[in-house]
């Protein structure tokens, strides 16, 4: 029996005073705290509205304050890929497992349901990748499963272009998603200008 295929979000998330770093020279370490919770936060409202996505499933080794009904995958400490590529067999070899799964970086203050949804939307076998403002880096992937289950991540140096070659190595089409909503992520002080959708420092 076909119905509309199962679709669910993975989020990973750093542990609490470790996140955006690079930000140190601009912020505290309680305000990019509060940055980091704000935008996560802001990320799951986003997955849980959109429609076409049945899960939220956050990885890290802390919620963060969310809800207890979200499900969370630890984090071994070895970094974001080993991070993820655990929770990506994890999800794969589940009984009920999804159709597709759409990683999305915690980071995005500015996207929405909609730009979710785009992703969830991705033709069958094809892996979507939405990439940063500057092209390079990666904000969100939509892995179809099980073709994606052995995906190796390469968050880091020109993350995009290595994505892609990895759909390519597994035989899978790629598609690259642009959006005003997905292409901002908070990296560096030049990008908090977007973050106030979120996040307004008080001093
Ligand atoms: N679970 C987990 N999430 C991570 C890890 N490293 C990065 N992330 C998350 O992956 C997403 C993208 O990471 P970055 O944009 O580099 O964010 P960041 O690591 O907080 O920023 P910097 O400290 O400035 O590098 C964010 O949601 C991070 O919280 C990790 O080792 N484990
Ligand atoms: O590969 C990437 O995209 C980065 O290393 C991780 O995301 P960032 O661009 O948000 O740091």
């Amino acid at each position: 029996m076909s119905g509309a295929p199962t679709i669910w979000a993975l989020i990973p998330i750093k542990a609490s005073g470790q996140g955006k770093s690079r930000l140190a020279d601009k912020l505290s370490e309680p305000e990019r705290d509060a940055l980091v919770d704000a935008m996560l936060h802001h990320v799951v409202n986003a997955a849980g509205k959109a429609t076409k996505l049945a899960r939220t499933i956050l990885v890290g080794p802390s919620r963060h304050g969310l809800d207890a009904d979200i499900p969370l995958i630890g984090d071994r400490g070895y970094g974001l890929n080993d991070a993820l590529e655990n929770a990506l067999g994890e999800i794969a070899c589940a009984k009920e497992r999804p159709d597709r799964l759409i990683v999305i970086a915690a980071d995005l203050p500015c996207v929405t349901s909609l730009d979710l949804d785009l992703l969830a939307e991705a033709p069958a076998k094809a892996v979507a990748i939405a990439p940063d403002r500057h092209g390079t880096g990666t904000n969100a992937l939509s892995l179809p499963l099980p073709e994606a289950a052995g995906f190796r991540f390469y968050y880091g140096t020109d993350s995009a272009a290595h994505h892609r070659e990895e759909a390519e190595r597994l035989g899978l089409n790629v598609e690259t998603i642009l959006s005003a909503g997905l292409e901002k992520d908070i990296d560096e002080p030049s990008d908090l200008v977007d973050a106030g959708q979120v996040y307004t420092i008080e001093r």
